[in-house]
């Protein structure tokens, strides 16, 4: 099989014959129900503490860009759902070529049109690889927030105007060590759907606690046609890069609001 992508004949329909687990119970994304979830008053705040990178990376991987710092310095993720500090990893974008699609998870079947994963591994592990294989769903955490069109979005700025520097897969760029990565993020983290579920991409390990935020993050139309103009590994537009919702099976979805 061709590179896993999200084309006709490598797209999320084909992913199982690699990653069986594509078919398995606790997949994402999901379409949340705002009908079937269970408010839960023990469900806090999350609190991020981000520190500016020194060295990191913004890159197209062929499948999304992303932004990804070349060590660990210190930021993590405590709070909400989780048990244990989480120590951040990345974050990356997922796409439309419209703004009636592009987000992966939906609310009553709405889509958004694009959505920005923060990716945290657990910290009892001694690596990123080793949380996404710990196995059961406290090895990674991920905080996903919708994108809507709206004002410019100030915090991304200095990320979507690097945009058109990695254009085609497999280019990549440093980030200014100015960025501040905290700023993305709304100052309170309060209102969120959790669930356990998995990566949205191969190898799609169910391994992670989802925090997807109810209150999406505005984007410029300037911003959302910057990720438009990205390139995938086929020389086609990378929008589109977005899994669509899978089974709920017998998972609950909590709220930390009513
Ligand atoms: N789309 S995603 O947030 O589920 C994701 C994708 C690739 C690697 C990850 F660690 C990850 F979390
Ligand atoms: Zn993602």
């Amino acid at each position: 099989m061709a590179p896993w992508g999200y084309e006709k004949d490598n797209g999320p329909a084909h992913w199982h014959k690699d990653c069986p687990i594509a078919n398995g119970k606790n997949q994402s994304p999901i379409d949340l129900i705002n009908g079937e979830v269970k408010y839960d008053s023990g469900l806090k705040p999350l609190t991020a503490k981000y520190v500016p990178f020194s060295d990191a990376k913004f890159l197209n991987n062929g499948h999304s860009v992303q932004f990804q710092p070349s060590a660990g310095n210190g930021s993590e993720l405590t709070g909400g759902p989780l048990a244990v500090k989480y120590n951040f990893e990345q974050f990356h974008f997922h796409w439309g070529n419209n703004d009636t699609e592009g987000s992966e998870h939906r609310v009553d079947g709405k889509m958004y049109p694009a959505e920005l994963h923060f990716v945290h591994w657990n910290s009892t592990n001694p690596s990123f690889k080793d949380a996404v294989g710990s196995g059961g769903p406290n090895g990674l955490a991920v905080l996903g927030f919708f994108l809507k069109v709206g004002a410019e979005n100030a915090a991304l700025k200095p990320i979507t105007d690097l945009i058109p520097k990695v254009k085609d897969a497999g280019t990549s760029v440093t980030v200014p060590s100015n960025f501040d990565m905290q700023a993305i993020l709304p100052a309170t983290l309060t209102d969120y759907y959790t669930y356990d579920g998995s990566l949205t991409t191969p190898p799609l390990a169910e391994c992670v606690k989802w925090i997807v935020f109810k209150q999406p993050l505005e984007v410029s139309a300037a911003q959302m046609e910057a990720f438009r103009s990205v390139i995938n590994r086929d020389g086609k537009p990378m929008g589109g890069n977005y899994r669509p919702p899978c089974p709920l099976h017998d998972r609950a979805v909590k709220t930390s609001f009513k």
